[in-house]
């Protein structure tokens, strides 16, 4: 697959990396207007670093536009003289909704939007994908380059928006979940080091739980709360201080706002 990514920000590299070690292409061009600090990527293989958008789309077929959504526009007008058949269209551009991409390309396109998280540069994104109709005959192309860098699944795009909240802003829920559970363990003796790395740990196996065995998490923990044990102690306290509820109001009040920018 000969793919270029269009604005290799914090996202767009870490799709690259995750690309990178995977080897999963057989050109990848990087671009982004100063490329001075993403230059070292040239050292790996078939990697290139440039701010030429139209060269990128020239020697692509999969384009994946990683920009800001205000940036998303005027790189669509930059280009759309230079697609043809051969390319694949793939967004990440958080709110920026397909009809007004095909309104700005003025031609059909195969059209897909991709909400990864930044996991995708450790090969362990959640990612969800939505294309045009005419996107539908190529979403496999997309859904092979996420399956590679993680999970994908496809969704309606009018699910895009809370996809985004649960699974891209999602990694920063959890990891101040993380860090939460860390400085508690900071308070009960662990050095810092060991603090995250059983806090770590613990979270991955609890998913890895219900990833393996499709249980509910209810089911997990009952079989850890001992009856007047201590999780239960814990788990209630949590509660009463609004656990379950805090997170859930904290997603709402994410995807109020995500509907307010894509507005805009
Ligand atoms: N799914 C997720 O987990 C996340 C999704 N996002 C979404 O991803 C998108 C990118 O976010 P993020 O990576 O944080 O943003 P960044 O600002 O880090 O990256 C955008 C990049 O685009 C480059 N750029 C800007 N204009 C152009 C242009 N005309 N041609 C080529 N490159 C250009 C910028 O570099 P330069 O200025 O040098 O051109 C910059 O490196 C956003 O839409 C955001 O909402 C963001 C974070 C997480
Ligand atoms: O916080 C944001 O608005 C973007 C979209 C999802 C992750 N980062």
């Amino acid at each position: 697959m000969k793919i270029a990514i269009l604005g290799a920000g914090n996202l767009g590299l870490s799709i690259g990396k995750g690309l990178i070690m995977n080897n999963a292409y057989t050109s990848l061009y990087l671009t982004r207007r100063n490329t001075e600090d993403i230059q070292d990527y040239e050292d790996y293989s078939k990697v290139k670093v440039l701010s030429d958008n139209l060269e990128a789309v020239k020697n692509s077929d999969i384009l994946i536009f990683a920009v800001q959504p205000t940036q998303l526009a005027g790189i669509l007008e930059e280009i759309k003289d230079e697609l043809s058949e051969k390319h694949v269209l793939i967004s990440t551009v958080t709110g920026f909704k397909i009809p007004r991409m095909e309104k700005i390309l003025e031609a059909e396109h195969f059209i897909i939007r991709a909400m990864p998280n930044t996991a995708i540069a450790v090969s362990k994104s959640m990612t969800c994908i939505c294309s045009n109709e005419k996107g539908k005959k190529r979403i496999a192309i997309a859904e092979a380059i996420f399956n590679r860098l993680g999970t994908s699944i496809i969704i309606p795009e009018n699910k895009m928006q809370a996809a985004t909240v649960i699974c891209a802003s999602g990694v920063a829920f959890w990891m101040r979940l993380i860090r939460a559970t860390t400085q508690g363990a900071v308070q009960l003796g662990f050095d810092a080091k060991d603090a995250q790395e059983l806090s770590m740990q613990t979270c991955l196996g609890a998913a890895s739980l219900l990833i393996e065995s499709g249980r509910h998490p209810e089911e997990e923990i009952d079989k850890v709360t001992t009856p007047r044990g201590c999780t239960i102690e814990g788990l209630n306290e949590m509660e009463h201080n609004g656990l379950s509820s805090s997170l859930i109001k904290g997603i709402q009040a994410s995807f109020k706002k995500i509907n307010n920018i894509s507005e805009n």
